[in-house]
Protein backbone atom coordinates (compact mmCIF):
# COMPACT_ATOMS: atom_id res chain seq x y z
CA UNK A 1 0.00 0.00 0.00
CA UNK A 2 0.98 3.32 -0.46
CA UNK A 3 0.18 6.82 1.07
CA UNK A 4 0.98 10.42 -0.29
CA UNK A 5 0.55 13.45 2.02
CA UNK A 6 0.90 17.27 0.73
CA UNK A 7 2.54 20.07 2.69
CA UNK A 8 2.95 23.59 1.19
CA UNK A 9 5.66 26.06 1.80
CA UNK A 10 6.95 29.63 0.48
CA UNK A 11 10.46 30.63 0.03
CA UNK A 12 12.98 32.36 -1.91
CA UNK A 13 15.57 31.36 -4.77
CA UNK A 14 17.24 31.74 -7.90
CA UNK A 15 19.87 30.27 -10.03
CA UNK A 16 22.62 32.07 -10.54
CA UNK A 17 23.61 31.05 -13.94
CA UNK A 18 20.05 30.72 -15.76
CA UNK A 19 19.61 31.70 -19.41
CA UNK A 20 16.45 33.99 -18.40
CA UNK A 21 14.69 35.14 -15.60
CA UNK A 22 15.39 32.76 -12.73
CA UNK A 23 18.55 34.25 -12.16
CA UNK A 24 16.73 37.50 -10.53
CA UNK A 25 15.71 36.84 -6.81
CA UNK A 26 12.07 35.45 -6.98
CA UNK A 27 10.17 33.21 -4.89
CA UNK A 28 7.51 29.88 -4.96
CA UNK A 29 4.37 28.59 -2.76
CA UNK A 30 6.28 25.74 -3.20
CA UNK A 31 4.22 22.06 -2.56
CA UNK A 32 5.83 18.68 -1.04
CA UNK A 33 4.07 15.69 -1.56
CA UNK A 34 5.29 12.86 0.07
CA UNK A 35 5.11 9.20 -0.58
CA UNK A 36 5.37 5.94 2.01
CA UNK A 37 4.83 2.73 1.26
CA UNK A 38 3.92 0.09 3.60
CA UNK A 39 1.94 -2.79 5.11
CA UNK A 40 -1.71 -1.27 6.38
CA UNK A 41 -0.99 -2.32 10.37
CA UNK A 42 -3.40 -4.31 11.87
CA UNK A 43 -3.67 -3.50 15.44
CA UNK A 44 -6.98 -3.30 17.47
CA UNK A 45 -7.14 -0.50 19.62
CA UNK A 46 -4.13 1.10 18.33
CA UNK A 47 -4.58 4.61 17.14
CA UNK A 48 -2.29 3.81 13.99
CA UNK A 49 -4.67 0.60 13.51
CA UNK A 50 -5.58 0.58 9.50
CA UNK A 51 -2.82 3.01 8.66
CA UNK A 52 0.20 2.56 7.44
CA UNK A 53 1.22 5.58 9.20
CA UNK A 54 -1.11 8.94 10.50
CA UNK A 55 -0.87 11.30 7.81
CA UNK A 56 -0.29 13.89 10.92
CA UNK A 57 2.15 11.99 11.77
CA UNK A 58 3.84 11.74 8.62
CA UNK A 59 3.45 15.92 8.26
CA UNK A 60 4.79 16.43 11.48
CA UNK A 61 8.32 14.94 11.02
CA UNK A 62 8.23 16.58 7.11
CA UNK A 63 7.70 19.86 9.02
CA UNK A 64 10.37 19.61 11.36
CA UNK A 65 13.47 18.02 9.20
CA UNK A 66 12.37 20.05 6.04
CA UNK A 67 9.32 22.24 5.43
CA UNK A 68 9.62 24.40 8.67
CA UNK A 69 13.37 24.75 7.91
CA UNK A 70 12.91 26.21 4.26
CA UNK A 71 9.10 28.06 4.74
CA UNK A 72 9.59 31.94 4.43
CA UNK A 73 13.63 31.46 3.84
CA UNK A 74 15.57 32.66 1.29
CA UNK A 75 17.36 29.20 0.11
CA UNK A 76 20.76 30.05 -1.49
CA UNK A 77 23.83 27.71 -3.13
CA UNK A 78 27.14 28.16 -1.29
CA UNK A 79 28.03 29.14 -4.70
CA UNK A 80 26.47 32.72 -5.24
CA UNK A 81 29.21 34.38 -3.30
CA UNK A 82 26.98 37.56 -4.59
CA UNK A 83 23.78 36.76 -3.08
CA UNK A 84 24.99 34.96 -0.01
CA UNK A 85 27.29 37.88 1.31
CA UNK A 86 24.36 39.71 0.76
CA UNK A 87 22.16 37.50 2.72
CA UNK A 88 24.39 37.22 5.30
CA UNK A 89 24.77 41.12 5.64
CA UNK A 90 21.02 41.02 7.01
CA UNK A 91 20.58 40.86 10.49
CA UNK A 92 18.63 37.70 11.65
CA UNK A 93 17.76 37.28 8.21
CA UNK A 94 16.63 32.92 7.49
CA UNK A 95 18.75 31.78 5.09
CA UNK A 96 19.28 28.43 3.92
CA UNK A 97 22.86 27.60 1.96
CA UNK A 98 22.63 24.95 -0.12
CA UNK A 99 25.02 22.39 -1.57
CA UNK A 100 23.54 22.59 -5.00
CA UNK A 101 21.97 25.54 -6.94
CA UNK A 102 18.44 25.24 -5.53
CA UNK A 103 16.20 23.68 -8.87
CA UNK A 104 13.10 21.79 -7.85
CA UNK A 105 15.44 18.46 -9.01
CA UNK A 106 18.02 19.33 -6.19
CA UNK A 107 15.29 20.28 -3.33
CA UNK A 108 13.21 17.07 -3.94
CA UNK A 109 16.53 15.23 -3.49
CA UNK A 110 17.70 16.89 -0.77
CA UNK A 111 14.51 16.81 0.97
CA UNK A 112 14.43 13.07 0.06
CA UNK A 113 17.58 12.25 1.71
CA UNK A 114 16.69 14.19 4.59
CA UNK A 115 13.59 12.39 5.27
CA UNK A 116 14.82 9.20 4.30
CA UNK A 117 16.21 7.86 7.78
CA UNK A 118 13.27 9.84 9.74
CA UNK A 119 10.51 7.51 8.79
CA UNK A 120 11.03 4.88 10.96
CA UNK A 121 9.05 1.14 11.10
CA UNK A 122 8.12 1.54 14.70
CA UNK A 123 5.30 -1.39 13.36
CA UNK A 124 7.22 -4.06 11.76
CA UNK A 125 5.07 -3.10 8.44
CA UNK A 126 8.04 -2.46 5.93
CA UNK A 127 7.42 1.43 6.18
CA UNK A 128 9.35 2.93 3.48
CA UNK A 129 9.72 6.09 1.74
CA UNK A 130 9.09 5.72 -2.15
CA UNK A 131 9.31 9.55 -3.47
CA UNK A 132 9.39 13.06 -2.65
CA UNK A 133 7.78 15.66 -4.96
CA UNK A 134 8.60 18.79 -5.30
CA UNK A 135 6.28 21.63 -7.16
CA UNK A 136 7.83 24.45 -8.13
CA UNK A 137 4.49 25.88 -9.58
CA UNK A 138 1.53 24.12 -9.96
CA UNK A 139 2.94 23.14 -13.65
CA UNK A 140 6.11 22.36 -12.93
CA UNK A 141 7.80 19.51 -10.29
CA UNK A 142 10.93 16.86 -9.74
CA UNK A 143 10.52 13.48 -8.57
CA UNK A 144 13.18 11.94 -6.24
CA UNK A 145 12.72 8.58 -5.89
CA UNK A 146 13.58 5.42 -3.56
N1 LIG B 1 14.08 21.59 -14.72
C1 LIG B 1 13.95 22.80 -14.12
N2 LIG B 1 13.72 23.88 -14.86
C2 LIG B 1 13.55 25.09 -14.26
C3 LIG B 1 13.62 25.19 -12.86
C4 LIG B 1 13.89 24.03 -12.10
O1 LIG B 1 13.98 24.06 -10.86
N3 LIG B 1 14.04 22.86 -12.76
N4 LIG B 1 13.40 26.38 -12.28
C5 LIG B 1 13.12 27.48 -12.96
C6 LIG B 1 12.81 28.77 -12.23
O2 LIG B 1 13.00 28.66 -10.85
C7 LIG B 1 11.43 29.40 -12.48
O3 LIG B 1 11.01 30.14 -11.34
C8 LIG B 1 10.34 28.50 -12.82
O4 LIG B 1 10.29 28.46 -14.18
P1 LIG B 1 8.98 28.44 -15.06
O5 LIG B 1 8.31 27.13 -14.91
O6 LIG B 1 9.38 28.84 -16.42
O7 LIG B 1 8.13 29.59 -14.35
P2 LIG B 1 6.67 30.10 -14.59
O8 LIG B 1 6.36 31.03 -13.49
O9 LIG B 1 6.56 30.62 -15.97
O10 LIG B 1 5.80 28.78 -14.43
P3 LIG B 1 4.28 28.47 -14.75
O11 LIG B 1 4.13 27.05 -14.32
O12 LIG B 1 4.11 28.64 -16.23
O13 LIG B 1 3.46 29.41 -13.95
C9 LIG B 1 13.14 27.46 -14.43
N5 LIG B 1 13.33 26.16 -15.01
ZN1 LIG C 1 12.09 29.85 -9.37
Amino acid sequence: MQITTRLEFDAGHRIPCHKSQCRNLHGHRYAMEITLSGDIIQQDGSSDNGMVMDFSDVKAIARESVVDVWDHAFLVYKGDADVLNFLNSLPNHKTVVMESVPTAENMAAEAFRILNSRYQDVYGNHLKLERVRLYETPNSWADALA
